[in-house]
């Protein structure tokens, strides 16, 4: 039986979306847990684009074994060049190399013409080639590409010794019948096609992501380029489970094999929610939390009867079995470590330690749940932790009058400072108060909050982007009480702006 690649772009195109800034730990953890979905490439970075791409794609191809590590590029040898700096350390390396190959693409972005693009494109494959034992070439905007000239581009990049030609409807445009047919019009001008990887890239603009992409294994792909939660550039990529799932499900009509562990799927799609802040929508096919739920009495009667009357997947099968989690008070390290590996998530040392003071913290007051546990590890597993910490704080507030918050910061080097000030509502004032103690003024440019779990005593996620002299810095904060989570936010945002503004490199976390 054919086998159709999976390739995840959530760490490159996914991290593209809008409001998406992942630390460099953050997509570490993520990419181990990529590798324990086993999904086929890791698509990690563009590692040109800034250092902390470049970390983040050289951590990955050092650390995370499984699935092969691509770094992409632009048909530019500078970014080849640095991608394979990155990529190198991998046990399977692959440089992708792009470039916009519509008319419009070539006229007005680039600037250029057909023929300098296609020599561009044969000398970029060429020179990664001589670099990477595996290489990617992605004609962008191929679907808006004049057949005749598509066939050419992809010819000279097949003839350079590209292994994988993956087919890009960058900007969603495609519809599943027309793709069908231009992958095998491509696959009938290009016979070497036949020697080499064939690959589809589709975006969600008209919401046909994944319809294209599996208009695109029926026409011959053998590559399929998905990311978690279908995140990424404007409306997103095809996503992953769905695309996964549907190929599983509908093995005997696809007639493909996938070697992605199904199991892996709602633990992956959680932790990409949870450290990007992109929310699952409750009715989102496969992962979304009503995707095994069954309201009406039709329904319900024929599940109890017979759960085939009604699913066709069981929850087993992407892992939703329920977690064998029941942690309290009287847990140990060991046991929460397990239970964060249960979960998909590393924490060793300093990182345990402080996740280890939170959950007890936690437990002492509630019971602990799975999702606690996870946003515990997102916490740490992302968080900066600077010089300033917040040590205690008290604040009043009324409806008829400012609230007044009371705030001790203490700083790893200079001891403790003391502030106090008024505000609108319990937040405002506190956040003034830590600008008094800290010394450094921050304008407030975003506020997000989360419940972690249902209930009164749920654990409330704060979210913040705050602006430090013309500089913006995220950060994220965890606490039953919201005022608290609020702060501990506020301070670590503070304490990457001090830390970058003392030269230290702190890759921001998302908001
Ligand atoms: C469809 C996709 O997902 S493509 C990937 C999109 N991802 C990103 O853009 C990642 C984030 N980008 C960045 O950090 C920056 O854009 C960088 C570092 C890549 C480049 O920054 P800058 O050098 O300042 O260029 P800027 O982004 O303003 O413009 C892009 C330039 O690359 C050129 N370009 C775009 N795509 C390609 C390509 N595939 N191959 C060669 N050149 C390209 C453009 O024509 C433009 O060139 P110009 O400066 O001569 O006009
Ligand atoms: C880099 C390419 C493959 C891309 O993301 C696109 O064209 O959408
Ligand atoms: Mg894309």
């Amino acid at each position: 039986m054919r086998r159709v690649q999976i390739f995840d772009t959530t760490l490159r195109d996914g991290e593209q979306s809008p409001g998406i800034s992942l630390s460099v730990e953050e997509k570490v953890e993520i990419a181990h847990q990529l590798a324990r979905l086993k999904v086929d490439v890791i698509e990690a970075g563009f590692p040109i684009t800034s250092e902390g791409d470049f970390e983040a794609v050289s951590r990955i191809a050092a650390e995370v074994r499984g699935p092969a590590v691509a770094g992409l590029a632009r048909v530019k040898f500078p970014d080849i060049e640095r991608a394979w700096e990155a990529v190198k350390w991998a046990g399977k390396p692959r440089i992708h190399t792009f470039v916009g190959t519509s008319d419009l693409h070539i006229e007005y972005q680039m600037r250029s013409s057909r023929e300098q693009v296609v020599k561009e494109a044969a000398e970029a494959v060429r020179f990664a080639k001589s670099l990477a034992p595996d290489v990617e070439f992605s004609p962008m905007d191929a679907t808006r590409t004049e057949i005749g000239y598509l066939s050419e581009v992809v010819a000279a990049a097949v003839e350079a010794g590209a292994d994988v030609i993956n087919i890009a409807d960058t900007v969603g445009y495609t519809t599943p019948a027309e793709f069908a047919a231009l992958l095998k019009e491509l696959q009938q001008r290009v016979p070497e096609l036949k020697e080499r990887t064939l690959s589809v890239h589709c975006h969600d603009d008209l919401g046909m992501a994944v319809a294209n992409t599996l208009a695109g294994v029926e026409a011959g792909a053998t590559q399929v380029e998905v990311a978690v939660n279908g995140i990424g550039e404007r409306a997103g990529n095809a996503s992953l489970e769905e695309v996964v799932m549907a190929l599983a499900t509908r093995k005997d009509f696809y007639g493909v094999e996938v070697g992605v562990d199904t199991r892996q799927l709602a633990n992956t799609s959680r932790m990409v929610s949870n450290m990007t802040g992109y929310e699952v929508p409750p009715n989102k096919a496969v992962v979304g939390r009503n995707a095994f739920a069954h309201e009406s009495g039709i329904h319900q009667d024929g599940v109890l009867k017979d759960r085939r009357t009604f699913e066709i997947m069981v929850p087993q099968d992407i892992g939703l079995d329920g977690n064998n989690i029941f942690l309290g008070k009287h847990s140990g390290r060991h046991a929460l470590k397990e239970a964060f590996e249960e979960l998909g998530y590393h924490l060793e040392g300093d990182a345990l330690n402080r996740a280890f003071r939170q959950f007890k913290e936690i437990a002492d007051n509630k019971a602990v749940t799975a999702a606690d546990l996870e946003a515990i590890a997102v916490d740490q597993v992302g968080s900066f932790e600077g010089k300033f910490e917040l040590s205690h704080f008290r604040v009043v507030a009324a409806s008829d009058r400012q609230s007044r918050a009371a705030v001790t910061i203490s700083h790893a080097e200079n001891g403790t400072y003391e502030a106090e000030a008024e505000g609108e509502g319990p937040v405002d004032a506190v956040f003034k108060a830590i600008d008094a103690a800290t010394g450094i003024k921050g304008r407030l440019k975003e506020f997000r909050i989360d419940a972690v779990t249902g209930g009164k005593d749920a654990l409330g996620e704060v979210r913040v982007r705050v602006e430090f002299e013309g500089e913006e810095c995220s950060g994220r904060g965890l606490s039953q009480d919201v005022v608290e989570a609020a702060a501990r936010a506020y301070v670590r945002a503070a304490n990457v702006y001090v830390a970058n503004r003392s030269g230290a490199r702190v890759t921001q976390e998302a908001i």
